[in-house]
């Protein structure tokens, strides 16, 4: 039965993953458009553990575009958001639904308005690039709603408008994001270098260091370092090509000690250009500073890297093992460092929490027994409280459509977020 004119209301729901990048993308030639000064690569994150899900409905009986985040109305008047959204409307293409009597035109999206509702799995706005997969989500679901036929490298320019690291969540695996030649920015784009597979021994933890200062933003941040920094102009135009181009090879082959290098490398200057900033950014913490310490010195110990570090805006660390049992390894000498405050060691790290049984840590006991790293000289100082919890996750897949209608964030029947 056709729904009455006006009736109806038209959805998709969508995943998306965060990423983190290896080699990373500091500092715009273009504010508006989003165009960075130097090419950045990435990996994927298991959207199972860090991502966000994105609900979009259109319906004749909206009167104007809403978003709701994580359950409360937000305002989608930023100049980022009417980027994404006109960008999409302008490639929508002709829907049809006979059943539901459903019948959009190519000229009418631009007349429609959406809700859209967002969730995110993991703490939005505390360093963990929720950005980066609300822009990617919202994009890849926009078009899936509106029957946009562009390509995935289309769409990541679009989300590149939102936040420029989105762009490589449009992805999974490694993926690179083309700094691009053009004042348009449309040559500005993401491409997957390897997907997620590819490389699948892996492993992902990340420290989620507890931080009450509140962090420059990295839109304001990275203009400082292009206003101020010299260091910056010799990072882009010669350190960075070279990496890229090294990086694409250490993936390719699987290498990873040039992998471990590069990635360590790359944060240390990207946090050395923010130092050069006048006035200074300060991302890293003493937490921070130790955690890089303790992989360090283990790195060296063994004679070749099992873990690479890596940080972004904040003091959060990422640090990618070559393998579950480095993993184990690594988890053993972090949680000796920085045991939990309370006795939940099950809350204290979360995402894929197997790792725990292999670094044979069962119980808050275990932990209190684990031996100090020998090649560490601090032995009995620890550091109980300075890790909010960590998470262990792998590389994963680029963004999905999520079919199951029970999922959805929206209801079917009043446009409105569900439980609003
Ligand atoms: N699921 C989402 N859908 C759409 N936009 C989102 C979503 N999640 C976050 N955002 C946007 O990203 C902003 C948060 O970005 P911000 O850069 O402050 O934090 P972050 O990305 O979590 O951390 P960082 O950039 O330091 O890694 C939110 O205010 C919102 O505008
Ligand atoms: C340190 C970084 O995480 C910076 C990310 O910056 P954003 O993509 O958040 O910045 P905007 O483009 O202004 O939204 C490095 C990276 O992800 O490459």
């Amino acid at each position: 039965m056709a729904a009455p004119e006006g009736q109806w209301v038209l959805m998709a729901t969508g995943r998306s993953p965060t990423n983190i990048a290896v080699i990373k993308y500091w500092g715009k030639r273009d504010e508006a458009l989003i165009l960075p000064v130097n090419d950045s690569i990435s990996v994927t994150l298991d959207p199972g553990h860090l991502s966000a899900t994105t609900t979009v409905a259109v319906s004749p009986s909206f009167p104007s575009d809403r978003m709701w985040l994580n359950g409360k109305e937000i305002s989608l008047s930023g100049g980022r958001f009417q980027s994404c959204l006109r960008e999409i409307r302008k490639r929508a293409c002709e829907f049809e639904d006979e059943k539901k009597g459903i019948k959009i035109k190519k000229e009418d999206w631009e007349k429609l308005h959406v809700h859209i509702a967002s969730y995110n799995n993991f703490p939005t706005a505390a360093g963990l690039a929720s950005s980066a997969a609300g822009f990617a989500c919202l994009v890849f679901t926009l078009g899936k709603l509106m029957n946009v036929k562009e390509d995935y490298g289309e769409l990541s320019s679009i989300a590149r408008q939102g936040s420029g690291s989105a762009c490589r969540s449009l992805y999974g695996g490694f993926v690179k994001w083309c700094m691009g030649k053009k004042d348009d920015g449309s040559d500005s784009l993401a491409v997957q270098l390897a997907d997620e597979t590819h490389w699948n021994d892996l492993v992902i933890i990340i420290a989620v260091v507890s931080s009450k200062q509140k962090e420059t933003s990295s839109t304001s941040g990275m203009r400082d370092t292009v206003e101020t920094s010299p260091l910056l102009q010799y990072r882009a135009q010669t350190v960075v090509p070279s990496r890229v181009l090294k990086m694409e090879e250490a993936i390719k082959n699987q290498d990873f000690e040039s992998f471990a290098k590069l990635t360590c490398a790359d944060s240390n200057q990207f946090h050395a250009v923010c130092l050069d900033t006048s006035p200074p950014i300060f991302y890293m913490n003493d937490t921070s500073h130790r955690i890089i310490s303790l992989v360090e010195k283990w790195n060296q110990s063994e004679g070749t890297p099992q873990v690479a570090y890596t940080f972004d805006a904040g003091p959060n660390a990422v640090l990618i093992a070559r393998n579950r049992k480095t993993a184990a390894v690594l988890l053993q000498k972090l949680l000796y460092y920085f045991p939990p405050q309370d006795k939940d060691l099950s809350s204290y790290l979360v995402g894929d929490k197997s790792i725990l049984g292999d670094a044979g840590l069962h119980s808050i006991e275990d932990v209190e027994v684990l031996s100090a790293p020998p090649e560490m000289k601090i032995q009995d100082q620890k550091f109980k409280g300075d890790v909010s919890y960590f998470i262990c996750s792998r590389l994963g897949t680029g963004p999905k459509v999520v079919a199951d209608e029970n999922q959805a964030l929206i209801d079917s029947v009043t446009g409105l977020p569900k439980g609003v």
